[in-house]
């Protein structure tokens, strides 16, 4: 490397911050990051953890989810609330880190989504789109003495993006490949495919929410288990039922399949009442809980490998599929996406087998968009949003 490359490189250690759709508690990522701020950076997971929510908590975001019973005390209280939660989880990662606040340049909080309407509604002649992610960037600053960068999602929603996926962007800087085409299938509440065409620019990277990740496997769970189980762990009740083939084949119907991208869903479609639908249809095609489970888990994958027949492999046939979030760890689902897959040539594989984190992926990615907010650069990717031009997202809390 030459002497001018070199003097410009920069380091710095930063703090991500992510909880996602499933409500399953904070992850905490810290990273050191290399290369001169806003280029192409190194970066390199020092530390993770994952602090599951007290039931009281997650109990507040599961009604909260509900609008009728989020009232706006309820709202302000578990912002800050969560604010302080989220700053606790960040003092933690940085000492399992063997680092002192005094050595992170910045947090990036992606914050807890409420509601998401990431698609026009006309009101008094505005196109209005909005969506509400809350953990109060202010108190996450002032605790830990970090300067945060919350609330990615607006500035993306105000030039007519969908304000999600944020995480391709940065998947194209730290996955892309010149020979290989990729796909980023992330399995958390929610699924999402990044789409990594060999040696594109980020012109050419688009992404989109597939449907449903773990969210109506962990919905059909905590109602069959009377909230004792959140999740169907290893697959275990999949694994002792057969889809339906009706059931699934009329679950496929569901418009969002059908629709292009740029698009983004999450609990307001998938959420409570989409369960209370999957219930009627168990009494009505008589199956047992683990008939219902196995098929859902089947919806899922066929989600996802209908996703990339339809919209990708004509004009980026991929190399490989590579599954992260909480997903590549049900082997059942796993297999099932392999079984759909494999036969159109894509290889099917865990970030885990690559020898990355599964579950550290969302949290590094708003430690990375961060440093873009911090330094004025753009870090939206209108390909994947659907946004009119690059914008810089996140707002600033400094703790001085
Ligand atoms: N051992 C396991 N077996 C089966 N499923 C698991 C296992 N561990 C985690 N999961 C699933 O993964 C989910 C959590 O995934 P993850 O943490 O990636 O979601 P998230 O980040 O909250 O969601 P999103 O990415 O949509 O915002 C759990 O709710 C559960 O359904
Ligand atoms: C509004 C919202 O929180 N969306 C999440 C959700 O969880 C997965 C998928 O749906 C994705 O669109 C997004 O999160 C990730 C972090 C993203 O923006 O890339």
């Amino acid at each position: 490397m030459g002497e001018a490359q070199s003097t410009n490189l920069v380091t710095r250690y930063a703090v991500g911050l992510m909880s996602g759709t499933s409500v399953d508690g904070i992850d905490a990522a810290v990273v050191r990051i290399t290369g001169a701020v806003g280029t192409r950076p190194e970066v390199q997971l020092l530390g993770f953890e994952n602090t599951p929510f007290s039931t009281q908590v997650r109990d507040e975001i599961f009604t909260l989810f509900d609008v009728k019973k989020a009232t706006l005390d309820r709202v302000g209280r578990l912002n800050v609330w969560l604010g302080e939660l989220f700053a606790e989880a960040a003092l933690s990662v940085i000492a399992k880190s063997g680092l002192a606040p005094g050595d992170i340049s910045h947090i990036g909080s992606h914050g807890q989504t409420l509601y998401h309407h990431p698609t026009d509604e006309i009101i008094g002649g505005y196109a209005l789109r909005y969506t509400a992610q809350i953990g109060e960037g202010s108190i996450i600053a002032a605790r830990t003495g970090i300067t945060c960068v919350s609330d990615f999602r607006p500035a993306d929603m105000a030039v007519g993006g969908q304000g999600a996926p944020l995480v391709p962007f940065t998947e194209h800087l730290l996955y892309g490949e010149e020979k290989r085409t990729l796909l980023l299938q992330n399995i958390g509440g929610i699924g999402n495919m990044t789409v990594l065409p060999a040696g594109s620019p980020p012109e050419d990277v688009f992404a989109f929410d597939t449907g449903p990740g773990n969210m109506l496997i962990d919905g059909l769970v905590t109602h069959m288990s009377g909230g004792k189980s959140k999740m169907d762990a290893g697959g275990a009740i999949a694994s002792q039922g057969h889809p339906n083939e009706r059931l699934l084949d009329l679950l496929m119907q569901e418009p969002y399949y059908s629709q292009s991208s740029p698009k983004s869903t999450g609990r307001e479609l998938f959420g409570s009442a989409y369960i209370a639908r999957l219930l009627a249809h168990q009494q009505e095609y008589n199956l047992s809980d683990e008939d219902l489970v196995a098929t859902v888990t089947m919806l899922t994958a066929r989600s996802i490998s209908e996703a990339y027949r339809k919209y990708v492999q004509e004009r980026y046939p991929a190399d490989m599929l590579i599954v992260g979030g909480g997903g590549s760890y049900n082997p059942v689902l796993l297999r099932y996406l392999q079984a759909d897959l494999e036969p159109l040539g894509v290889q099917v594989l865990t970030q885990e087998q690559l020898g990355l984190s599964s579950d550290a992926k969302e949290a590094v990615a708003f430690a990375l968009l961060a440093d873009y907010t911090l330094v004025r650069r753009p870090n939206n990717l209108p390909a994947a949003t659907g946004a009119s031009r690059p914008v810089i997202m996140g707002k600033i809390s400094y703790p001085f």
